[in-house]
């Protein structure tokens, strides 16, 4: 993604989180701006330094603290990179909760920062729901470590159940790193499924991706493990761009489907595969879905997957891309793709070459859309073109306007299209208490508040 593109003078790398805490202490005494950095992987510029702030970065800080594989709960640095995580799991016969194409060098600390959802949300929930204790550095003067549910952090370890007061970890979790830096975790891990099973289908039209969505939660029930969906535009430039050949032996009837991808996870592969296979052969019979395939093994599995993974490169392939990520309802859901592109032909950009191509696609069992729009060159024409404008019509839809990429550099002055003024004006207030001295990440997440930074003071550049 080199859409947001950053200066800093100084990257730090602490390999504990008393050296965090010794950072943060300096830099909030010295009134030094912090970007906390994990991977480097987000897709709003949370982590980019915008002005000359000093980058934070948790790479250091990369030990697996403690497991128990009784309970299933997890401990670790924030810097451990979340497929490290998976990969010291499954032998043990568990999983992380979740996964993302930029699982190989995103870090654990920056998907709870950013409270990242991914490809199995719907079967697995939240981070809200699985992070079970966290540990921050605030941006005071001591550099405070603050531990809630930490298994040794003092008062109540990583527990399911706690009502003892307000659920202070929660607020950190999607904070972007503006509450303080998380330098640890505890996390509530599922057990690794003994049998995996995938298809992908294609149907004519998008009223089907929704028949198929209901019969496929009616169907499989809880070993439904995704639930995924791309547009034609989508599968053109993966084929057009990556070397993935089409899972299909013929073209759609028209030129055009929509492809929806299913995953199955559970302990029996008899009787998951005769569920998944009765589904599809349903779906086929009704004549709810044209055409599909079903996995015949772990490589065609990944194979099919690769077909949705694979579009963000793709997209980035042809050009530059214009990422919108959404949450809409799914009666609401695919207009909000062709209006976009209805808007490009209405101004001419579809037809001048200024916009390549615009895709649909996301995790549709979560109604998250993500939207890119390929464009010639990233410039200020076609940028007040989209913006506000996509955001209006998402708010019009009441749907969100960051569904799990986060807010950034990309957001702030936009939040007001998901959030209420007071809404809005009591984070502000919160994010004030947390980091009086409006340290962490200035300019970023929330639109600029009169309180921020401390009154009579220099603004933190
Ligand atoms: O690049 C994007 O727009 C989406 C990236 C990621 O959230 C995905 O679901 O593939
Ligand atoms: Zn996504």
């Amino acid at each position: 993604m080199d859409k947001y593109k950053g200066n800093s003078p100084v990257v730090l790398k602490p390999k504990s989180t008393d050296e965090v805490s010794k950072i943060i202490a300096y830099c909030y005494k010295k009134r030094i701006a912090v970007v906390p950095q994990g991977g480097n992987t987000g897709l709003v510029g949370g982590g980019v330094p915008v002005y000359d702030e000093l980058v934070l970065n948790t790479e250091g800080m990369n030990q697996v603290r403690d497991f128990d594989d009784v309970s299933g709960i997890l401990t670790t640095d924030a810097g451990c990179i979340l497929e490290v995580l998976s990969n010291y799991l499954a032998p043990k016969g568990y999983m992380m909760p979740l996964d993302l194409g930029a699982k190989g060098s995103c870090h654990i600390g920056g998907n709870v920062s950013t409270n990242a959802g991914g490809l199995r949300l719907l079967r697995y929930g939240s981070l809200h729901g699985s992070v079970l204790g966290i540990e921050a550095v605030l941006p005071d003067e001591h550099g405070t470590v603050i531990s809630v549910n930490m298994p040794g952090g003092g008062g109540a370890g990583p527990l399911r159940k706690d009502n003892t007061g307000y659920d202070l970890k929660q607020l950190f979790i999607g904070a972007e790193g503006t509450l303080g830096i998380v330098t640890g975790v505890s996390i509530l891990t599922p057990r690794l499924p003994s049998a995996v099973n995938v298809a992908v289908l294609s149907v004519p039209d998008f009223n089907s991706v929704k028949t198929v969505f209901k019969e496929t939660r009616a169907q499989l029930g809880e070993i439904l493990s995704a639930f995924e969906f791309w547009d034609q535009e989508g599968l053109d430039l993966v084929l057009d761009h990556t070397g993935a050949k089409s899972p299909f032996e013929t073209a759609p009837e028209g030129g055009r489907a929509f492809y929806v991808l299913i995953e199955t996870s559970g302990s029996n592969k008899d009787h998951d595969d005769e569920k998944l296979g009765g589904l599809l052969e349903k779906l086929l019979e009704e004549g709810i879905c044209a055409d599909g395939t079903l996995a015949q093994d772990e490589t065609q599995a990944a194979n099919l997957w690769s077909l949705r993974e694979s579009l963000p490169e793709a997209a980035g392939k042809l050009g530059k891309v214009y990422k919108f990520d959404v949450s809409v309802p799914l009666s609401e859901y695919y207009s909000l793709v062709e209006e976009t592109r209805a808007r490009f032909v209405e101004n001419g950009m579809a037809e001048d070459g200024t916009i390549k191509t615009t895709v649909g696609y996301g995790h549709i069992g979560d109604s998250n859309l993500h939207i890119n729009i390929v464009a010639k060159e990233y410039n200020e024409r076609t940028e007040s073109a989209i913006e506000p404008w996509i955001y209006e019509a998402v708010a019009k839809r009441n749907g969100s306007i960051s569904a799990e990429h986060g807010l950034g550099v990309m957001k702030p002055n936009h939040v007001h299209y998901s959030k209420t003024e007071p809404a809005i004006a009591l984070m502000q207030q919160l994010r004030r208490v947390f980091d009086p001295r409006g340290i962490l990440n200035p300019g970023k997440y929330l639109p600029p508040s009169e309180h921020l930074p401390e009154e009579g003071q220099e603004k933190v550049k």
